[in-house]
């Protein structure tokens, strides 16, 4: 099995190694409220024990509705937003197909899956529809809370759909709901219309929930193998259980995060060279921007595609303003090859590649991004992942949930709440006239 493994390296002409060591006792310190519940927000941290502790019979009933819904459907939508929706997506994104939904049935490893109660946009939702006519469909409704507008909006419009098209009953047969076990308004609609349901525990938030059933359905309805996504999670969760920070890769992720911080750079781009790595960045982003951005405090998480973005951004990470440090995800194994091959009147100058593969030329400019943007004064740490397998990905989400967890720890802050996201939504129900 692949590894995921953090490289600092490149970031050491920016941090000396006693500035790391410095935090050897608040990462003890950290890693144990983590780890027994003490810290800020510990109603929130069953995802810390996830791996090794989930629920096998649910587990059990994610396989097998996953089936029934690649048996009943060409289409999966999943209506959700933030953490209800953008892990999964950022695995079916990395582990399927570049062109999953485009392909034809038996070239593809399970059913389309498309997203949607993640915006408000008519347009968005009309046109999926447009685009869904004719074709057989499930539903996956994710909400923890069961309120959120978006998701709700987007139910309401599609549940419609569902009941037009295969009556009541058959509609039911075809929707999934994921949310609270016991309380909230899909919860209890999903009780009364009969939906079979999958539980967001109470002790996880949005953004950590990507190894409950909210992400583990769709991909598991997507073709992904899920038991070895909890196979990557588990190790990730054996190998990151220490609390020395010279064995433990996301804490020192964690810490660097935290000395740029405090150096006052206060940008984190995380970058790939995959286009299949994009929303994993999106991930990515709530996670960390939800988890430390409060208290007027918090690193910015933004993302960039690489090399794509190099030629619109790729002045500024070089020469903008220093207040940036960069991750880059690295997949090492790639998992299709392409050979350039020689030609006769070599216009385009690339004989000089002849024989070699893309993804050598890939690597190539990943290492000359990486020296450059050093040079230019951007601190440059690496997750190496070893392929886009569904164990990397489990080991990888686990990673970065650690890092996350602590590096919020470190700042200061309850890393498990978001307060900050209630104010737009107040002054929409104003807006609004909301009751
Ligand atoms: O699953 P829910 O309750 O619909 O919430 C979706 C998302 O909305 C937020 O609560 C923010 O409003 C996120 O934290 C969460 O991931």
């Amino acid at each position: 099995m692949g590894k995921v493994t953090f490289d600092y390296s490149k970031a050491l002409g920016f941090v000396r190694e006693e500035e790391m060591a410095a935090f050897k006792e608040r990462v003890k310190l950290c890693h144990g409220m983590l780890q027994n519940g003490t810290g800020l927000g510990s109603d929130y941290v069953g995802w810390v024990d996830l791996p090794d502790a989930y629920d096998r019979e649910e587990f059990g009933r994610i396989k097998a509705a996953a089936e029934k819904i690649k048996s009943q459907a060409d289409v999966l939508i999943v209506v959700g937003i933030g953490g209800s929706y953008l892990g999964a997506r950022a695995a079916i994104e990395m582990l399927c197909h570049n062109f999953h939904n485009e392909l034809a049935r038996d070239k593809r490893s399970g059913a389309k899956v498309y997203f949607a109660g993640h915006n408000i946009s008519s347009t968005y939702l009309k046109n999926l529809l447009d685009m869904v006519e004719g074709q057989d469909i499930c539903i996956n409704v994710i909400s923890k809370s069961g309120t959120t507008t978006e998701p709700a909006l987007a139910f309401r419009v599609l549940k419609e759909y569902m009941e037009k098209k295969y009556g009541e009953k058959g509609a039911a047969e075809r929707i999934y709901a994921t949310t609270d076990r016991s309380r909230g308004a899909l919860k209890q609609l999903a009780d009364e219309e009969g939906y079979e349901t999958f539980v967001v525990p109470d002790d996880i938030g949005g953004r950590y929930s990507v190894l409950t059933p909210v992400g583990l359905l769709p991909m598991a309805a997507a073709g992904i193998n899920i038991d070895e996504v909890m196979d990557g999670a588990k190790a990730a969760y054996d190998y990151l259980a220490v609390d020395v920070l010279e064995d433990n890769g996301a804490y020192q992720y964690a810490v660097l995060r935290n000395l740029f911080y405090n150096k006052g750079k206060t940008v984190e781009v995380l970058v790939n060279y995959e286009p299949s790595l994009s929303y994993l960045g999106e991930w990515y982003k709530q996670l960390f921007g939800e988890s430390e951005g409060k208290d007027k405090k918090g690193i910015f998480p933004a993302s960039m595609n690489f090399t794509t973005d190099l030629h619109s951004m790729g002045q500024y990470m070089q020469d903008g303003r220093r207040n940036l440090f960069e991750t880059v995800l690295n997949i090492e194994e790639s998992r299709e090859e392409m050979v350039v091959k020689e030609n006769k009147d070599n216009l385009d100058g690339l004989n000089y590649l002849g024989g070699k593969t893309l993804d050598f030329v890939n690597k190539k400019a990943m290492e000359g991004t990486l020296a450059a943007h050093v040079d230019g004064g951007v601190p440059n740490m690496v997750i190496n992942i070893a392929e886009a397998s569904p164990y990397c990905f489990g080991y990888l989400v686990y990673f970065m949930m650690k890092a996350c967890g602590l590096s919020g720890y470190l700042l200061g802050v309850n890393p498990f709440d978001q307060p900050g996201v209630e104010a737009y939504k107040s002054n929409m129900f104003r807006l609004l006239g909301k009751p």
